[in-house]
């Protein structure tokens, strides 16, 4: 990378989504799932329904599968007795399935370390709870790959409200136009524009099912290729508006 590129690069941090935009997780979650709901005696679901649940966090995830197969609602096992024990089970099982049918997205490792290399501050913004963040992020050798990790439960509160992009913001010194978001789905395109920053997205996460082109994000990038400072250059001198 020239000076020139480094220079040039529209913007000081950028802000990650994790799960279907860093990594694909919904393999080895629905494994977690699956595994917890044999042990209740119930039938598996399957993992194209498990992906849909993504992005509210992974216990509100566990919540929907477990009222899906008892035919309740999800408020009736939140309150069920027998939850807090089903949620340990189902965090034992989410640890042994950790790292086995995750995979990073194309160019994500290399982009990411180019990225850094250049001085951009890089964070992950998810609503999934922290001690799985951290697992995750450790199975694919990312533990240290960003300068602030904020997951569902590291605020009082997790997106689509702002306050993990103000958080970054604020600790980094970066202004609202030199701060981008990279998601997958309608939560981060809503946390992004409450902030007042831009954001792109990628078009193969997960979004409940629905195209993310649908929340008219700035821009769809085909994969994290488009994020390589000199890509990202290029991109932007040949577009008025990120
Ligand atoms: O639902 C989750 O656990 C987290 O999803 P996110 O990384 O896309 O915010
Ligand atoms: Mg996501």
């Amino acid at each position: 990378m020239t000076a020139g590129t480094r220079a040039a690069l529209p913007f000081d941090l950028i802000l990650f989504d994790l799960d279907g935009t860093l990594i694909e997780t919904g393999p080895e979650i629905a494994d977690a799932v699956n595994d917890t709901l044999r042990e209740l005696q119930f039938a598996p679901v399957d993992e194209a329904q498990v992906t849909r649940w993504i992005g509210h966090g992974t216990r509100e995830l566990l919540i929907q599968a477990l009222a899906h197969r008892r035919g309740a609602s999800a408020e009736a096992v939140r309150q069920s007795p027998d939850f807090a024990h089903i949620e340990t089970r189902f965090g034992v099982h989410y640890g042994q399935r950790c790292g086995t049918r995750s995979r990073l997205y194309p160019h994500v490792r290399e982009s990411l370390a180019a990225l850094r290399a250049a001085g951009v501050r890089l964070a992950v913004v998810t609503n999934k709870e922290g001690a799985y963040t951290a697992r995750v992020l450790a199975a694919h050798g990312l533990d240290d790959a960003f300068d602030r990790v904020i997951s569902g439960d590291t605020l009082p509160v997790k997106k689509p409200n702002p306050l993990a992009v103000h958080d970054c913001q604020l600790r980094f010194a970066v202004a609202a136009a030199r701060t981008l978001f990279v998601g997958d789905s309608a939560i981060d395109v809503a946390t992004a524009r409450a902030a007042g920053v831009p954001v792109w997205c990628v078009p193969y996460g997960y979004n409940a099912g629905h195209p993310v082109a649908d929340s008219q994000p700035d821009r769809i990038i085909a994969d994290f290729g488009a994020l390589h400072p000199d890509a990202l250059v290029a991109l932007c001198r040949d577009t008025v508006q990120p």
